[in-house]
């Protein structure tokens, strides 16, 4: 399938666990066909209690219940709380599970974040079944109605068949249920859905280049991870030259892999020169991957980072729509409030204790990026 862009949708923004939590239990609660949930993470915890408990009840109505999780991601997960989900009728399945494979194929991970309710509704965006989503990390999701959630629920499907996942032991039936047709909404927006699978297929990359290019009165992303490409920074940098507004909104102190903020740091100085204004976020950790540019929005699993876009499964929901470009204007600006922008004079004269962590997470940043 390649990303086309689809009329007649319907896009909630839903910024913060306590939006997008309720909204995708409820929307579980009330399946009545089949539920498919595809996660990178997943670990035993207060969330992945109260997500069992809804799949397992979503079971015992006779909804067929399909969860795709990381091989790795899951690793967190207890054999217990396996075993509470396939004696509830949970349909399980683990993509990539570590082995003795290839280092690459180790390396590469399904980090898509998918929910799909009767074929009706999908959701995407950062999330996991980690506790740490609870309240310790910002985080934002998006609803989706209409037909894009076709696309959603084909790339669930692909993989759930596909020969690089395996089924748990004792997983009941595993057959996929027949998919139910979206509604079409008369006054819906455009929009695509953007996967990606390593380097082999790198569209969520292109379509983000593509925008940097054009974009014409502003860009702004968010990522934990900034590590990006020199195709990546040379984009920013010339859109910056040539007047767009170009915004980073970036993880500041509170940081779940601090090396990988000092490997980003090192590309700060350049970024600034041309005009590159860059926030650090200060009240949490900020894990959300969203960009505005112009009036296309993205929202998704992928962190526009070299890892991500070399090794990972990734899907992103793009969106053509004014209303949404406001909404997501207005989280951002939200966001740029409760953070500290960094001065381009005073980090110019950081001390070298810094610049040493970046060097230094920055050499294993290149070493890691260039393991096959
Ligand atoms: O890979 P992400 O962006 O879903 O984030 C997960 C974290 O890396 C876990 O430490």
């Amino acid at each position: 399938m390649s990303p086309m862009w689809r009329d007649g949708n319907r896009f909630t923004l839903l910024p913060e666990a306590a939006r997008f939590l309720p909204a995708m239990l409820e929307a579980i609660e009330g399946a009545r066909h089949y539920v498919l949930i595809e996660l990178y993470l997943m670990e035993s915890g207060e969330l992945a209690d109260r997500l069992s408990r809804v799949l397992i009840d979503a079971c015992a109505r006779g909804v067929k219940v399909y969860l795709l999780l990381d091989g790795f991601g899951a690793m967190g997960l207890s054999r217990e709380d396996r075993t509470r989900l396939l004696e509830g009728g949970v349909a399980l399945r683990f993509f990539n599970p570590l082995g003795l494979h290839s280092l690459a194929r180790n390396l590469s991970r399904d980090h898509r974040k998918i929910v799909v309710v009767d074929g009706q509704v999908a959701f995407t965006g950062g999330f996991g079944a980690v506790d740490e989503f609870l309240e310790a990390w910002y985080e934002i999701a998006v609803r989706v109605e209409g037909p894009a959630v076709t696309d959603w629920e084909a790339l669930f499907r692909r993989l759930w068949r596909s020969k690089l996942t395996r089924r748990a032991r004792q997983s009941p039936n595993q057959a996929l249920v027949p998919r139910r047709a979206p509604a079409d909404f008369a006054d819906g927006a455009l929009g695509r859905v953007m996967p990606a699978r390593g380097y082999r297929y790198q569209a969520i990359r292109h379509s983000l280049h593509e925008r940097v290019g054009s974009a014409e009165t502003r860009l702004w992303l968010c990522t934990p991870y900034f590590v990006p490409t020199f195709a990546l920074r040379r984009r920013l940098a010339r859109a910056a030259r040539r007047g767009v507004d170009v915004r980073l909104l970036l993880p500041g102190q509170k940081h779940d892999h601090p090396g990988v903020r000092y490997a980003g740091q090192r590309f700060y100085q350049a970024l600034l020169k041309s005009g590159v204004r860059i926030f650090e976020f200060n009240p949490t950790f900020i894990h959300a991957k969203f960009v505005l540019a112009d009036e296309w929005v993205s929202i998704g699993s992928c962190n526009f980072d070299h890892w991500n876009l070399h090794y990972n499964l990734e899907a992103n929901q793009e969106i053509e729509s004014p209303a949404m470009a406001c909404e997501v204007q207005a989280l951002f600006e939200r966001n740029f409030a409760e953070s500290s922008e960094v001065d381009a004079a005073r980090w110019a004269a950081r001390p070298w204790h810094q610049r040493v962590k970046e060097w230094l997470y920055g050499l294993l940043d290149a070493v890691v990026t260039r393991l096959k």
